[in-house]
């Protein structure tokens, strides 16, 4: 009897191993199964900004993305597409202000097709336009009105968002374009060192980097403040109108054609090259402060000497070192400070430079090669397409918290193995409770 009693109480402890056993692994299982459903990343979806970059010379469209779920936070901004509007700039439209919007018709098109039908309506949609519609509005703001109403009029007719087309400030170009670059190398997460920006346009060129809070002092209009990220960053910027690549042309030709010559040889063209120009292209524009020569001649003939030194005397004329009224200049009387750090040079600095390829290597070296390539002859020059490169251009986001984000303690896979490691100590536990209690109990009952 004792040892049937004995045998039926082994099984029932058994049979109770057993299902603690099976419910603890389906616990274990459920626990997991429950953690991984819970914290699986979702079917990544995406949300869209467009960026019209309206330049002197031409008009850019930039189709960004970012991760929906993480709208306004940590979700990395990416350009996704760029397309180049077919001609000029929309400022070069003021004869017929109304064909401006018209141009830009086919690259909307096309981003229509490129972001999905569901996210149009939030797209939002912007046009920022920079130094030619500056000059257009410096020369006639009515007609400068004119084609800002007519691209307004086609975007408006788009299915995205909206959100306006406007002349941004040489202030905003400039800091943007230095937000810009740090956000693509990742400077502003890091609250590491930054670099500055130096953008060569074809109207304006920019310069923007960290200096101290002196610039706000000395000429406040130069200075512009962020927070990015939990990180206070304090700039200068400077916009200098008529310098970019297109327009320091026009200013360089305008002192070499003051005598009114019939024919201008220019060191700043390679040897052979020989075009004739009408006064009015080089006058026309508000840059050239100088004076149409008063010449009964229309046009002279724009001949080149390809002399690398003698062109660098040419543009030096162009900057005007001789006087400053701040602590310092840099030219023309703009104030300053020291300069700091590394620089990003994009736009026409980076096109020129990568033309003659010239992005690696020291400046003295890159000086020698093209003093080199200046006297190359212009036959030998103008098969070259300068088609062939375009990089992509930087422009406007807003999507850069202020604060740093709160990030979670672990990461997801941290977190998933340490839930199952503590289940299986928890099961483990139990077990041995099991194990040695609960015979013990049953042992002593039986004395009883
Ligand atoms: O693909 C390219 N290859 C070479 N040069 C380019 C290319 N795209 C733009 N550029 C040059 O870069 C400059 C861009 O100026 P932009 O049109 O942005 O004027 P802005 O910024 O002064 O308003 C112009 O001088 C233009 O000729
Ligand atoms: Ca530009």
């Amino acid at each position: 009897m004792a040892e049937q009693r004995e045998t039926k109480g082994k099984n029932a402890w058994y049979k109770a191993v057993i299902i603690i056993t099976v419910l603890g692994i389906t616990a274990i299982v459920a626990l997991v199964t429950t953690a991984v459903l819970q914290n699986k990343p979702l079917l990544q979806k995406y949300k869209y900004g467009i960026v019209l970059d309206a330049g002197s010379s031409h008009t850019a469209v930039y189709i960004y993305e970012w991760p929906a779920e993480k709208d306004n936070d940590t979700g990395r901004v990416q350009q996704t597409h760029s397309c180049k509007v077919q001609g000029a700039g929309i400022s070069s439209y003021s004869v017929f202000p109304g064909q401006a919007g018209a141009s830009l018709k086919s690259c909307m098109k096309e981003a229509e097709s490129l972001i999905p039908l569901s996210r149009h309506l939030e797209t939002p949609l912007y046009l920022g336009a920079t130094a030619g519609m500056r000059l257009l509005r410096m020369e006639n703001q009515s007609l400068s009105d004119q084609v800002l109403w007519s691209v307004e009029e086609v975007l408006q007719s788009s299915p995205f968002s909206y959100q306006g087309a406007r002349i941004i400030t040489g202030q905003e170009e400039g800091a943007f374009g230095w937000v810009t670059v740090n956000y693509l190398s990742d400077r502003l997460k890091q609250g590491s060192g930054t670099t500055g920006a130096l953008d060569l346009g074809g109207a304006s060129t920019q310069i923007s980097f960290v200096a101290n809070q002196d610039v706000a002092e000395e000429s406040a209009e130069n200075a512009v403040t962020f927070r990015l990220y939990g990180n206070d960053y304090f700039l200068y910027t400077h916009s200098f109108l008529c310098y970019g690549k297109d327009q320091a042309l026009k200013l360089a030709l305008a002192q070499q054609t003051q005598s009114g010559d019939s024919s201008v040889l220019d060191p700043c063209f390679h040897p052979g090259y020989s075009v004739d120009r009408s006064y009015f292209s080089v006058y026309s524009s508000p840059c050239v402060m100088a004076g149409k020569p008063l010449v009964s001649r229309d046009s002279f003939t724009h001949v080149g000497a390809g002399n690398a030194s003698l062109c660098q005397e040419v543009v030096r004329r162009i900057f005007n070192f001789s006087s400053c009224s701040f602590s310092r200049c840099s030219f023309n009387r703009v104030y300053q400070p020291p300069l700091q750090g590394p620089f990003g040079a994009f736009s026409a600095f980076y096109f020129v430079m990568n033309f003659l390829n010239l992005t690696s290597g020291s400046l003295e070296s890159s000086r020698e090669k093209l003093e080199r390539y200046c006297s190359r002859p212009w036959t030998q020059i103008s098969g070259s397409d300068a088609g062939w490169t375009l990089g992509y251009m930087l422009n406007l986001t807003n999507m850069i918290p202020a604060e740093a984000p709160d990030t979670p303690p672990l990461p997801h896979a941290g977190y998933v193995t340490l839930l199952f490691f503590i289940s299986l100590l928890l099961f483990f536990l139990l077990f041995l409770c099991f194990r040695f209690l609960w015979p013990h109990r049953n042992s002593q009952t039986q004395m009883i």
